[in-house]
């Protein structure tokens, strides 16, 4: 095999200071097949009592996006409580020094095996004579620090054109599209709706404008599209709660593609990119109320996205 250059990280989110790192990774080893190891689950999911932090990706999803980013391959570590309690130098001989590094690329807070003992200076020595190891610092985005952290907040406050600013893209929201309680259709509003498991980022419950995107790439009667035709992309209106004012139970994310009744998304996975928050949820007291107002809502979805 020949040598490459090995990248270590969570990348959740792969926002741009993980692309950075891809970036700098290859940069300092032109030449050399880069490949990203990365994490599932959340290490926090096994180490920490309080769980990991909601995700901002799958991770079919952070694999895409890294590949996306310049990795030439992603694997990824089944992060089990044995996993963790290798000792930096296990991990090194297991993990690492298979891959044939020329060079190891993490950020300068990386920490790993057995209770987080390692650090870029253990990496260093363990890889002497072995393997250049670089400790990247954190990279600064108008003047705060991008993280995961900064963006899976913006999300609790509903802010998701902070959290575009800090991803360098709309956040996205995926799934399989289920049935809801068929009562869209009759207030002139169908919406295709995804469940919000208990372990990935949502945005604020609210109403958003944003965009719809099929992921099967087949049409909406189901034909393939045509070679080299993208997914198609659709304006939507955006509701992301429990439907207040049928007293609903399940949090789901609802999208109403504008001007159309025609789709059939039933089983089908698409994606939801978030653009902009329009407001919060409101309890109405009927429904013509609750009509007006997304009459109102679509109006305020054309103005944001332009169409
Ligand atoms: C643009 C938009 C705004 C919405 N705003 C509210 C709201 O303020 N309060 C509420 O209870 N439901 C709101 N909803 C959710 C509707 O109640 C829900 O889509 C409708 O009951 C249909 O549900 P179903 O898909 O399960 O049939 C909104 C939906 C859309 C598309
Ligand atoms: N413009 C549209 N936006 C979203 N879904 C649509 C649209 N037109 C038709 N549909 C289809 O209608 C379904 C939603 O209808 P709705 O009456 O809200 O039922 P449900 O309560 O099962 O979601 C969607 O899952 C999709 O298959």
């Amino acid at each position: 095999m020949s040598q490459s250059v090995v990248v270590i990280g969570n990348f959740d989110g792969v926002h741009p200071g993980h692309r950075e790192v891809l970036k700098a990774a290859r940069q300092a080893e032109p030449g050399l097949p880069l490949i990203v190891v990365t994490f599932w689950p959340h290490p926090l999911a096994v180490l920490r009592a309080t769980g990991a932090p909601l995700l901002l990706t799958r991770l079919a999803e952070r694999v895409a996006l890294l590949k996306e980013a310049g990795a030439d391959e992603v694997r990824v570590i089944d992060f089990t409580p044995a996993f963790a309690a290798l000792t930096p130098e296990a991990f090194i001989t297991d993990v690492i020094a298979p891959l044939d590094p020329a060079r190891v690329v993490v950020g300068e807070n990386f920490r790993f095996g057995r209770g987080a003992s390692g650090n870029v200076e253990t990496l260093r020595q363990l890889g002497a004579g072995r393997f250049k190891v670089t400790g990247l610092g954190l990279v600064g985005h108008e003047d705060v620090d991008t993280c995961s952290t900064l963006i899976r907040t913006a999300l609790a406050d509903g802010d998701v054109a902070l959290a575009a600013e800090h991803l360098g893209r709309p956040f996205r929201f995926s799934g399989v599209v289920r049935t809801g309680d068929r009562r869209g259709r009759q207030l002139g509003f169908p919406t295709a709706n995804l469940p919000v498991p208990a372990e990935l980022a949502c945005p604020l419950d609210g109403v958003y404008a944003g965009w719809v995107t099929r992921l099967d790439g087949l049409d909406a009667h189901g034909a393939a599209l045509a070679p080299g035709a993208g997914p198609e992309r659709w304006p939507a209106a955006i509701s992301v709660g429990t439907n207040p004012t049928f007293d609903g139970i399940d949090r789901r994310v609802e999208s109403y593609v504008l001007d159309r009744t025609d789709l059939e998304l039933y089983g089908a996975p698409i994606a939801v990119d978030f653009v902009d928050r329009i407001r919060g949820q409101v309890r109405f007291d009927g429904i013509e109320a609750l009509i007006v107002q997304m009459d109102d809502d679509v109006l305020r979805c054309r103005e944001i996205l332009g169409s």
